[in-house]
C-alpha cells in the first residue's frame, strides 16, 4: 500500500494498525460515527459491498455507518475476506487523537455474530498436518465451543470426518498446500489432501504454531486445566500441533483468549461408519448434486425445532456409530416417543421455544454481550419444567435419563425472569432491560428522572400560565438540550429572566437559570440510570456464566431430544420402521423405499408433472459370506440407481439410531460405504471422467473390509466397451474374491455379459429391474425381481426421451443387424457422398467367445 510521504497523527495510527495485522485482512478504523477504510482496502470493500468509493488527498476512501456494519461484514466474509474492526478506545476529546484499538479479526472459521453464522449448521475451523506418521488433524467451532483433534496413520480414514464437517476455514503449515498440489501421481494421499483444500479458504501460518509441545501448552492453558488425562489424551498426540494452531488463530482474532472452550475430544475413525468424500456426495448426504441442501439426505429426514438439534443432526450424520448401544439407545427413545403422539406434539411445541444456549453462550464469554441473549437464557430455563412434566408422563427412560441430563436451575430463572424486562432492547445502551422492581437503586434513579420530566411539564404549565403566552412549550433537542420555545408574535411578552440563546423561523429559545439546573439533573439521572443497569446487567452475565457448563450439557440434550422427537415425527409421517442392528454379516431390509426420491414424488410440484405416483418398494438381501453381490441388471430409468442408494442410505439411517423407510430391516453393522456411481468430470483439475471413476474404483478396491457395503454404478461406462466390460469383470471377480466372505456389494451394470458370472461366483446373485412391454412401449414398474434381465430396451428409452423418429428406426435397424450374425451396416449418407460401407467387427474373437 503506497503510504503518502507526509501522514496525518491519525493516518499514522491507522498504519500502526494495519501493519499489525494478518496479510489480507481489511480494516475498518472507527472515525466517530464511522467505520472508515482506506486504500485497496477501500476499492475491495466497495466492489463487494457496493459502498461509495471517494477520495481523501489523493488516496481511495469508504465508509459505512458504525450501526450498520452488521450489514457488510457478512458479505466481505462470504466473499472470502478476513475484517479487522478497530475502535475508539477512550472518549473523543476535543483537539486530542483518540487511542484506538484492534477488537477482533474476523474471519469466516472464527466469526461469532448471529446474523454471520447459518444457525442450524456448525462453523468449523480446522486446522491440518502431515508428516510421515500420517494425518493429524483438529477442528473447533468457536461458537459454541466443541473442539476435537485426531490422528491416523491414513489420511483416507480422517477425510470423510472432515469433508462432512464442511469447515468455514482450513490452518495449514505455510507451504503444505502447494506440496500437496505438485505430489507425485501416486501419492494418493497428497492428492485426496489436495482436493479437500480445493475451493475452501486457506490460511497458512508458520509451522512452529502447529509444534506439538508448544500445541500442548496453549491448549492446556485455553482449556484451563493442568493436565489432559481427563480428556483420555497423551499430551503428545499428534493432533495436539494443529488443536495449538486453533487456538491461536482464534485468540490472535478475538483479540483475546477464547473463554468457552471446556473440553477436547478425541475423534476416531474406527468408532465410526466411514464415508468417504466421493460417496457423500454421489449419495447427497448434505447436499443435492445441485449443491442445495433441498433434496439432500440431510433435509429430507430434518425435522428439528430447535437451531442446536438441527447442528446436532448434522454432526451425527457426519459420523454415524459403530456403537450399538449407542444406536439402539437412540433407536428405542425414538420409539417411546412415537408412542405417545399427543404428549411427542406437546414436546416439540415446548422445545419450539427453546433458544441457540450453546451459540449464547460462545458469544457471552467471548465479549459479545447482547441482552437479548440473556433474555434467551430466560426463556429457554422457563421452558425446562415443562420439558420435565412432558418426560416424566412419557415414563421409560424418557423419564429417567433425561430430565437427569436437563436441569432446572430455579434460582437462575428466578433471578432472570425478576430481573429481565420481557422486551429486551438490542444494546444495552438503549437502557430498558432491567425490570422496574428488581433493583430498589435503579428504580430510586429511575423515578428521578421520571419526577424530573413531570416537573418539566409542569414548568410548561406553570409558566404559560405567568406570562400568559399559550403556545409557550418546553422543549428538547440532543445538541441543545431543554428549552423553552417562544414563537416571534408572543415576544413582547418574555419575561426578564428568559435568556435568548437561538432564532429559528418562526421562534425564539430560552434558557432560565432553574430550567439549567434541572437539565442537569436530568442528564445525570439518565446516566446513573443506564450505569446502574450496565453493572446489574454484568452481574447477570456472571452468574449466568457460572452455570455455563451446566447449561451446555443441559443444552446438549435438549439438542439430542429435539432430533430423536423430530425422527418420531418423520417416523410417523413416512411410515419409518425401526431397525434391528447386530453384529452378524446381514444386510436384509424389506419393502424398502428411497428416502428422498420417496419424499420427492409426493411433493405438490413433482406430483403435478408427474401425477400422484408412489414411490415402488422393494426387498435386498445381502450377507458377506452367503448373497455378497447382488448384480442388478434392467432397461434405463428402469430404477437401479435409485435401488441400490435407497439400500445405502437405509444402512446409513440406521446406523445414526434413525429409523428406516422399509417395513423390516436387520443390518449387522456396516464399517465404511463406499460408491462410484455416475460420471463426474474433474477436469479443472486434470482428470477425466475415467480417470475419476477408476481413482474412485481404486479407492474402493483397496480398502473394502468384509464389514463394508459397496454401491457400483455402471462400472466401466467411461471407456470403450471391451475396455470397460472387462474391468467390470475384474472388478466383480476382485470384490467376489476366492476367500469365504468379501464386503456386501450392490453392482448395477448394463452389461448383459456379466450376468453369466453366477456360474462360477457362487456368492453372486442376478436381480433385475421389472418393466412391462406394450405394443413397442415399455412401462417402468421399479419392481426388483430375481434373475438377470434379458434385453436393456435402449432404444425405447431413447424415445421416450424425445429422439427424433428417423434417428429411433435407423437405431432400431442397426441394433437388429448387431444382434443378428451380419456385422455389416449400412451408413446411411446425404445423396451426394458416396454411399460407404462400414465393417463393426469384433477386434478379439477370443475375448467374445468367452462371453
Ligand atoms: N422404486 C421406485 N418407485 C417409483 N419411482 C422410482 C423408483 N425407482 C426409480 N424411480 C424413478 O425412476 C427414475 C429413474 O430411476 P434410476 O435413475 O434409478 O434408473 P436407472 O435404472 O438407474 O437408469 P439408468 O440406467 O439410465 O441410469 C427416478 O428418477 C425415479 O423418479
Amino acid at each position: 500500500m503506497p503510504a503518502p510521504k507526509k501522514l496525518t497523527p491519525m493516518m499514522k495510527q491507522y498504519f500502526e494498525v494495519k501493519r499489525a495485522l494478518p496479510k489480507g485482512a481489511i480494516l475498518l478504523f472507527r472515525l466517530g460515527d464511522f467505520y472508515e477504510i482506506f486504500y485497496e482496502d477501500a476499492e475491495i470493500a466497495s466492489r463487494v459491498c457496493g459502498i461509495t468509493l471517494t477520495k481523501r488527498q489523493d488516496y481511495p476512501m469508504a465508509g459505512v455507518p458504525h450501526h450498520a456494519i452488521e450489514n457488510y461484514v457478512p458479505k466481505l466474509l462470504a466473499a472470502g475476506h478476513k475484517v479487522a474492526i478497530c475502535d475508539q478506545a477512550e472518549a473523543a476529546v476535543p483537539g486530542k487523537l483518540v487511542k484506538r484499538a484492534l477488537t477482533r479479526i474476523l474471519s469466516p472459521g472464527t466469526t461469532l455474530a448471529a446474523n454471520q453464522l447459518d444457525e442450524s449448521r456448525n462453523h468449523y475451523l480446522c486446522a491440518l498436518h502431515r508428516d510421515k506418521k500420517g494425518l493429524h488433524a483438529a477442528w473447533l467451532d468457536l461458537s459454541t465451543g466443541e473442539f476435537q483433534l485426531a490422528t491416523d496413520a491414513r489420511a483416507d480414514n480422517l477425510l470423510p470426518v472432515l469433508t462432512a464437517l464442511e469447515p468455514a476455514e482450513l490452518l495449514l503449515i505455510e507451504g503444505d498446500a502447494a506440496t500437496w498440489r505438485e505430489a507425485p501421481h501416486d501419492d494418493v494421499d497428497a492428492h485426496a489432501l489436495r482436493d479437500f483444500c480445493a475451493d475452501r479458504l486457506v490460511t497458512e501460518l508458520p509451522g512452529y504454531h502447529f509444534e506439538i509441545a508448544e500445541g500442548a501448552r496453549t491448549v492446556l492453558d485455553a482449556l484451563g486445566v493442568l493436565n489432559l488425562e481427563g480428556f483420555g489424551l497423551d499430551e503428545k498426540h499428534p493432533g495436539l500441533g494443529p488443536a495449538g494452531a486453533l487456538v491461536h488463530y482464534a485468540t490472535e482474532n478475538l483479540c483475546a483468549k477464547p473463554e468457552n472452550l471446556r473440553a477436547l475430544q478425541e475423534y476416531r475413525s474406527a468408532r465410526t461408519l466411514l464415508i468417504d468424500p466421493a460417496t457423500l456426495r454421489n449419495l447427497e448426504i448434505f447436499q443435492s448434486s445441485r449443491g442445495s441442501r433441498a433434496g439432500s439426505l440431510l433435509t429430507a429426514i430434518n425435522r428439528t425445532s430447535t437451531a442446536a438439534g438441527a447442528r446436532l443432526l448434522e454432526r451425527w450424520l457426519s459420523a454415524p456409530e459403530l456403537d450399538l448401544t449407542e444406536i439402539r439407545r437412540r433407536s428405542a427413545t425414538v420409539g417411546e416417543l412415537l408412542g405417545e403422539p399427543m404428549l411427542l406434539g406437546e414436546l416439540r411445541e415446548t422445545l419450539a421455544h427453546i433458544r441457540d444456549i450453546p451459540r449464547i453462550l460462545g458469544r457471552l464469554q467471548n465479549r459479545l454481550r447482547n441482552p437479548r441473549e440473556l433474555g434467551g437464557v430466560r426463556d429457554t430455563l422457563g421452558q425446562v419444567p415443562d420439558i420435565h412434566r412432558l418426560l416424566s408422563d412419557f415414563g421409560q427412560t424418557l423419564a429417567t435419563d433425561y430430565p437427569a441430563r436437563i436441569a432446572e436451575l430455579p434460582e437462575l430463572r428466578d433471578l432472570l425472569q425478576r430481573a429481565l424486562s420481557d422486551e429486551m432492547p438490542t444494546d444495552i445502551a438503549e437502557g430498558g432491560a432491567i425490570r422496574s422492581g428488581f433493583d430498589p437503586e435503579l428504580d430510586r434513579i429511575r423515578n428521578l428522572t421520571r419526577d424530573n420530566k413531570t416537573w418539566l411539564s409542569e414548568l410548561e404549565s406553570a409558566e404559560q400560565a405567568r406570562t400568559g403566552i399559550k403556545s409557550l412549550k418546553v422543549k428538547y433537542t440532543g445538541n441543545f438540550g431543554y428549552y423553552i420555545d417562544v414563537t416571534k408574535s408572543n415576544l413582547h411578552l418574555v419575561p426578564d429572566n428568559y435568556i435568548r440563546r437561538q432564532t429559528t423561523v418562526n421562534s425564539e429559545r430560552f434558557v432560565t437559570d432553574e430550567l439549567k439546573q434541572k437539565e442537569k439533573e436530568i442528564l445525570h439521572a439518565e446516566d446513573n440510570a443506564l450505569a446502574r443497569e450496565r453493572e446489574l446487567f454484568a452481574t447477570l452475565i456472571e452468574r449466568i456464566l457460572d452455570e455455563s457448563i451446566t447449561l451446555s450439557h443441559s443444552a446438549a440434550a435438549l439438542a439430542e431430544l429435539d432430533v430423536l422427537a423430530g425422527w418420531a415425527v418423520l417416523a410417523r409421517e413416512w411410515d419409518y420402521h425401526q431397525p434391528e442392528l447386530d453384529e452378524s454379516d446381514v444386510l436384509e431390509i424389506t419393502e424398502g423405499r428411497h428416502p428422498v426420491v420417496e419424499q420427492m414424488l409426493k411433493a405438490p410440484d413433482t406430483a403435478i408433472i408427474r401425477g400422484n405416483q408412489s414411490f415402488v418398494p422393494n426387498d435386498s438381501l445381502l450377507s458377506s459370506s452367503g448373497e455378497q453381490l447382488a448384480l442388478i441388471t434392467g432397461p434405463n430409468m428402469a430404477g437401479k440407481s435409485t435401488y441400490i442408494r435407497q439400500v445405502a442410505l437405509i444402512a446409513l439411517l440406521a446406523e445414526i439410531g434413525c429409523w428406516v423407510p422399509a417395513a423390516k430391516c436387520r443390518i449387522g453393522l456396516v464399517d465404511r460405504i463406499f460408491s462410484r456411481v455416475g460420471a463426474s468430470d474433474d477436469l479443472a483439475r486434470g482428470n477425466s471422467t475415467f480417470m475419476v471413476e477408476m481413482n474412485e474404483t481404486a479407492n474402493i478396491l483397496n480398502n473394502a473390509t468384509d464389514r463394508s457395503l459397496i454401491i457400483l454404478d455402471e462400472i466401466g461406462r467411461g471407456t470403450s466397451t471391451y475396455d470397460g466390460l472387462s474391468i467390470a469383470w475384474a472388478v466383480v471377480e476382485h470384490l467376489h474374491g476366492s476367500s469365504e466372505q468379501g464386503p456386501r456389494t450392490l453392482f448395477a451394470t448394463h452389461y448383459q455379459e456379466l450376468t453369466q458370472l453366477d456360474k462360477h461366483l457362487p456368492r453372486l446373485r442376478n436381480y433385475s429391474v421389472a418393466v412391462k412391454e406394450w405394443n413397442d412401449d415399455i412401462i417402468f414398474v421399479h419392481r426388483i425381481q430375481s434373475g438377470a434381465a434379458d434385453r436393456s430396451y435402449g432404444i425405447q428409452v431413447a424415445r421416450l426421451a424425445g429422439l427424433p423418429p428417423s434417428v429411433i428406426d435407423r437405431a432400431k435397424s442397426i441394433l437388429g443387424k448387431l444382434e443378428s450374425d451380419d456385422t455389416s451396416v449400412e451408413l446411411s449418407a446425404p445423396q451426394a457422398k458416396p454411399k460407404k460401407k462400414i465393417s463393426v467387427k469384433p477386434a478379439d474373437d477370443s475375448q467374445l467367445s468367452l462371453l
